[in-house]
């Protein structure tokens, strides 16, 4: 069944390069990019995305994160989309991701793992309205 899910690739893959890198991984998989822009988030913006972490002791600390530079928001879509991306981005915490996927590659880190998609179709609706409310 054809889905449509949330991407960021966050600020840490930008400054480092590798937008090129993630997003050719998605395209490659057979996805397609519905929607797509590079822009700058502001604390208000990070605060709605991660609405459930807010009260998490490291939430500061992404906020600073997510907003310290831009990053590309996109919307992808195609058989199982929601799943197919969080197998291809791997665990959260990039020390702990499965060598071969994006995270398990490229970060070594919980919090600057390179990109966000998200979990759920509920998440998946709520977000894409949230960075493209036009869609
Ligand atoms: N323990 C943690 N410390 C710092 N950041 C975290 C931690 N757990 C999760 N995160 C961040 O919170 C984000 C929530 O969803 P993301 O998929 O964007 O990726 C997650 C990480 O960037």
């Amino acid at each position: 069944m054809s889905e449509r899910t949330l991407v960021l690739i966050k600020p840490d893959a930008v400054r480092r390069g590798l937008v090129g890198e993630v997003l050719g991984r998605f395209e490659r998989k057979g996805l397609t990019i519905e929607a797509m822009n590079l822009r700058s988030v502001d604390t208000a913006l990070a605060d709605e995305h991660y609405a459930e972490h807010l009260e998490q002791p490291w939430y500061p600390g992404l906020r600073d994160f997510i907003t310290s530079g831009p990053l590309v928001a996109l919307v992808l879509s195609g058989d199982q989309a929601i799943s197919v991306v969080r197998g291809l981005l791997g665990a959260t915490d990039g020390r702990k991701a499965a060598a071969g996927t994006i995270r398990g590659d490229y970060s070594l880190s919980n919090q600057q793992n390179l990109a966000h998609a998200s979990d759920s179709p509920e998440s998946a609706a709520r977000e894409i309205k949230i960075w493209f409310p036009e869609a």
